[in-house]
This record gives structure tokens, C-alpha cells and sequence, in this order.
């Protein structure tokens, strides 16, 4: 392997789990210092909570709503610039033609605006004496896969209840995607339950890389985040994590390490496509 190829096939990624709080200033002003602290400590690529700049709940979607472009993600355009660094902006309530969206802002570290995915699977959900959640009644959802390229590999962007959907990590593998990145808020019950073994599957499934970038945990908030942010390696392994508290988390994306695994158990190439097969009915 040549010296540049060698330089290209490891990366520091960041995840960045930010205390969101209600004051929108307040949360785009710790996100632009943690984004500059994660590029310091080497990092190529910095992800993200979901909703960072607001508080998540159906009740404040409309109120922190913003268009592309506008205040927040002019601010994420800067420092991804003044960083040189890929930012996968987790997501912020998107108001576009008179509807709302849970949307992901991926900027490129000139500061262009690569892509923005909308959340796909809304969370709605119902668990009796635990959790009830119904992000339809303000969102309308995403139909748009969402890809972009960095030297490094191909990376796949999901939010949170979209990490519940197999075939979508699967569908981004199959686009070549050797990361996939999933800003997210699981709770006190689905978290504990869900959120490492999605994580650890949607990895092992695929055989790549798969990093979630949780909101700190507030327990004055009206829906408290489960925290535990975390990277899972090709092998399903947990690599890095932290707990419920404002965090950076590091880890080193090791391409060369995925290929092995993949070579090792080859199940990318050994699937049955002439028995079965998933593939996007529309196109993207
Ligand atoms: N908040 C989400 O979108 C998803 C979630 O919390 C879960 O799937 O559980």
C-alpha cells in the first residue's frame, strides 16, 4: 500500500454529545467550541446530536424551526470552514414550504452544504406506562437517502428511528458506505433497551463502521435523552462510548481493519441475490 493510500485509510471521527438546552444561542455557540476542540485533537469528521439547537419534543419543532440556509446552519458552514472539517450537523427542526422536518445538514470543510437528510422513519411509537411519541403530528417525513464521499470512504447519514430499519444501513452498505453516522435521541426506556444493540447490529449486519451522537442527558427536559454516544467497529465491537454527561468521544475509523473483517467472513459477497434481494423502489 502506497504511503498516501496508507494516510487515507485511517481517520479521527468525533462525536460530539452536547447539552442542548432551550436557548437556541446558548446551543449553537457549545457546539461551534466543541466542533473547533474535537478538529484540535485530530478529527476529520465531527458529528452532531440530534436536534441540537433545540429541545426535542413535538411541542418545540415549530417554534426553534429554521430554512436552509439560516442561523444554524450558517454557523455549522463556518466551522466546518474555519475546522476543515467534515460536519455531519445533526439535525435542527426544518421549516420548507409550509411543512416541517427533522433534518441532518452534512457540510464539507470548505463550508459548502454536501447534502441534507430528512428524516425518513418518524418516531412514533406507543409503550404503555413508558413512552408514547408521535413526531407525525408536527413532521412530515424524509424520502431521500443520503450519501456523501470524503477521501477517506463513502458515509451514510441516518437520524435516529432510522437506525431501527435494517434495510436502509443495508442499502447504504450496498452504495459502498464503510461508515454510517445516525444523530439520535433514544430515552430512559428504549435506550437502556436498544440503542447498543441496533448500533452493534446495524454494524455487524454490514460490516462497517457506525457512529450515534446522542444529546447529553437533562433530567429537568421533557424528554430526557439516554446519552451514551458511541462508535461500533466492522466487527460489532463497541470502540468508544461515554455515559450520560456532555462528552467528546473519539475513535479511530481504521478502513484497512474493515476490509480485513470483510475478507475474513466475506458475507458481502455471499449473500443469495438470486433469492433475495433489497434495493430502493425510488430513487434518491
Ligand atoms: N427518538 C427517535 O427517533 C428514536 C427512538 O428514541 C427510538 O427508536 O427508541
Amino acid at each position: 500500500m502506497s504511503t498516501l493510500a496508507k494516510a487515507m485509510s485511517k481517520f479521527r471521527l468525533a462525536v460530539v454529545q452536547l447539552h442542548v438546552t432551550s436557548v437556541k444561542a446558548d446551543n449553537l455557540s457549545k457546539a461551534r467550541r466543541l466542533i473547533r476542540e474535537a478538529a484540535g485533537q485530530g478529527s476529520k469528521v465531527v458529528v452532531l446530536p440530534e436536534c441540537f439547537n433545540s429541545p426535542y419534543g413535538t411541542g418545540f419543532f415549530q417554534e426553534y424551526a429554521e430554512r436552509i440556509p439560516g442561523e444554524s446552519t450558517q454557523m455549522l458552514s463556518e466551522a466546518a470552514k474555519e475546522n476543515g472539517v467534515y460536519l455531519v450537523g445533526g439535525s435542527i427542526p426544518e421549516e420548507d414550504g409550509g411543512k416541517l422536518y427533522n433534518t441532518c445538514p452534512v457540510f464539507g470543510p470548505d463550508g459548502t452544504l454536501l447534502l441534507k437528510h430528512r428524516k425518513i422513519h418518524l418516531f412514533d411509537i406507543d409503550v404503555p406506562g413508558k413512552i408514547r411519541f408521535q413526531e407525525s403530528e408536527t413532521l412530515s417525513p424524509g424520502s431521500a437517502f443520503s450519501v456523501f464521499e470524503t477521501p477517506f470512504c463513502k458515509v451514510g447519514v441516518g437520524i435516529c428511528y432510522d437506525i431501527r430499519f435494517a434495510e436502509m444501513a443495508q442499502l447504504y452498505s450496498k452504495m459502498g458506505c464503510e461508515l454510517l453516522v445516525y444523530p439520535g435521541a433514544f430515552n430512559m426506556t428504549t435506550g437502556p433497551a436498544h440503542w447498543e444493540l441496533l448500533q452493534r447490529a446495524r454494524a455487524l449486519d454490514n460490516q462497517l463502521y457506525v457512529a450515534t451522537a446522542s444529546p447529553a442527558r437533562d433530567e429537568t427536559s421533557s424528554y430526557i435523552a439516554w446519552g451514551h454516544s458511541t462508535v461500533v467497529n466492522p466487527w460489532g465491537e463497541v470502540i468508544s462510548s461515554t455515559g450520560s454527561e456532555e462528552a467528546v468521544v473519539y475513535a479511530e475509523i481504521d478502513l484497512q481493519y474493515l476490509a480485513d473483517v470483510r475478507q475474513q467472513i466475506p458475507v458481502t459477497v455471499q449473500r443469495r441475490d438470486d433469492l433475495y434481494a433489497v434495493k430502493p423502489v425510488a430513487e434518491s
